[in-house]
């Protein structure tokens, strides 16, 4: 059988749901998840120069330049060549989409709409193991033990930038950036937009999508993902 590549974006606000919702598209589908801020993590903690530089911006609460990001990012991908991917957290910009653009052809954007006052809930409430990116939500998806990851044991944390306080501006900037990168993809006709204030309502809709482009059950290599 013809075995085809499948490279997907998912886009959305701070507390949209990317993290939960490619946790669950790389179990039923066997696409890698690719998550930017875990790789931005990897590298400041190995300290390669785009690691440390990518730092300095983080630390602030700010974005890490375009230049940086793909100059740590498409290398990646583009080592990537027998692996179907889903993209977590880039592009942001348009420069960072136009950059993706010239290094491969993505079959789908995931868009995530998300009412304002739903992400300040979820977020206010985010525990993280910062060692491996591992989300927790006290309500949604509590850890086994309270302030531990349930893998490691280790302690959870909580970002500053995920309180109130920081949200506003957070997601005002997220709208600027992302209303072009959303065009682009529109107009490419490969954008799909899930509205809703909870993702195990979403979650069946994007599963029946990617059910139509891509079978539920890898085959033993879920590199390669075969199209019907
Ligand atoms: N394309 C990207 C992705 C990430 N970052 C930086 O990396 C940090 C961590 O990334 P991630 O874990 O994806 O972000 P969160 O801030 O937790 O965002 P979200 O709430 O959307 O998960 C971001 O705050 C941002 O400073 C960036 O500048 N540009
Ligand atoms: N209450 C609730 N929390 C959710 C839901 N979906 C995700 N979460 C939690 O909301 C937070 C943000 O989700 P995450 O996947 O990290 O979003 P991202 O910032 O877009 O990657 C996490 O704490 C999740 O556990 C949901 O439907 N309801």
């Amino acid at each position: 059988m013809m075995a085809k590549l499948f490279r997907a974006v998912i886009m959305g606000p701070p507390g949209s749901g990317k993290g939960t919702i490619s946790e669950r598209i790389a179990q039923s589908f066997g696409l890698k998840h690719l998550s930017s801020g875990d790789f931005l993590r990897e590298n400041i903690a190995a300290n390669t120069e785009a690691g440390v530089l990518a730092k300095t911006y983080i630390e602030r609460g700010l974005m890490v330049p375009d230049h940086v990001m793909t100059r740590l990012l498409l290398p990646r991908l583009e080592e990537m060549t027998r692996h179907s991917w889903l993209m977590d957290g880039f592009p942001c910009t348009l420069a960072q989409a136009k950059a993706l653009n010239s290094t491969c052809d993505l079959d789908l954007v995931i868009s995530l709409n998300i009412p304002y006052e739903t992400l300040k809930d979820r977020l206010s409430d985010r525990w993280i193991h910062p060692a491996s990116g591992r989300v927790y939500n006290m309500g949604f998806n509590p850890p086994h033990v309270q302030g531990r990851d349930d893998l490691s044991g280790e302690p959870l944390i909580q970002h500053d930038n995920d309180q109130p306080e920081a949200l506003v501006a957070r997601l005002r900037h997220y709208k600027d950036v992302a209303k072009p990168v959303i065009d682009l993809y529109k107009s490419k006709g490969i954008l799909h937009m899930f509205s809703g204030t909870e993702t195990d309502r979403i979650w069946p809709y994007i599963n029946s999508l990617l059910s139509t482009k891509i079978p539920s059950r890898p085959e033993t290599d879920t590199q390669h993902i075969p199209l019907p």
